[in-house]
């Protein structure tokens, strides 16, 4: 008998996941790796404001513990301060609730800016290397706003592709016992072709990480 894994999220009940402000629609839905397409999960005045919060902030993005730039991600990026204010707060309170996972757990905000021909080539979001000792768990990732072309978020090995719209998200979680369900959330944003693209990212970690 196959048995499903415990998901950190439950999505078993119905199209809405409700927090304590909005309800998030379910669009789509992957149920193992859990991958859910949101909708409805910022307001577009939310959006605009963790642009505006962002926008003379970023700097070209750096990966992995040395912090070197790198081809595989060309876009621009900052982390905003732990509820720097009340609009930040609110986000962050409300992904915890979404994500079922303790505000304590959870990382800085990152907002990412990628222009045409700006990418974040395939990836894992959990460290890879055995050391790590509070490794990642879960990711949300927000579009703040409508790509004319081009930026979607890709999941080569599940066949799906999302289309960044402003206000919805796609999350995602690879803290199962079976490490290949894990490595099947393998995914890249594909390069922007028109325009100019913004997501926020919500990552979640095993055990605390905020003081
Ligand atoms: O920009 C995207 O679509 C993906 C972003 C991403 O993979 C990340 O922030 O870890
Ligand atoms: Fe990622």
């Amino acid at each position: 008998m196959v048995v499903k894994e415990q998901s950190i999220v439950d999505a078993s009940g119905g199209d809405i996941l409700r927090t304590s402000d909005r309800q998030i629609r379910i669009v789509d839905k992957l149920e193992e790796p859990l991958i859910l397409v949101l909708e409805d999960v910022l307001s577009a005045e939310e959006c605009d404001v963790l642009i505006a919060l962002a926008s003379d902030r970023m700097q070209r993005s750096r990966i992995g513990g040395a912090h070197t730039v790198s081809d595989i991600r060309t876009s621009s990026s900052m982390f905003l301060e732990e509820g720097e204010n009340a609009w930040v707060r609110s986000v962050e309170e409300r992904l915890s609730e979404l994500m079922q996972v303790p505000l304590a757990h959870a990382e800085p905000l990152q907002v990412l800016h990628y222009r045409p021909g700006e990418q974040y080539k395939l990836h894992y979001d959990y460290f890879t290397s055995d050391t790590v000792a509070n490794n990642r768990i879960s990711t949300l990732v927000m579009y703040l706003n409508d790509v004319e072309e081009g930026g979607e978020t890709c999941f080569p090995l599940l066949q799906l592709s999302v289309a960044p719209k402003k206000g919805s998200a796609v999350y995602f979680e690879y803290f199962y016992t079976d490490h290949h369900l894990n490595e099947l959330t393998l995914h890249a944003g594909n390069p922007v072709v028109t325009g100019e693209k913004w997501v926020a990212t919500q990552w979640m970690r095993r055990q605390r990480f905020r003081d």
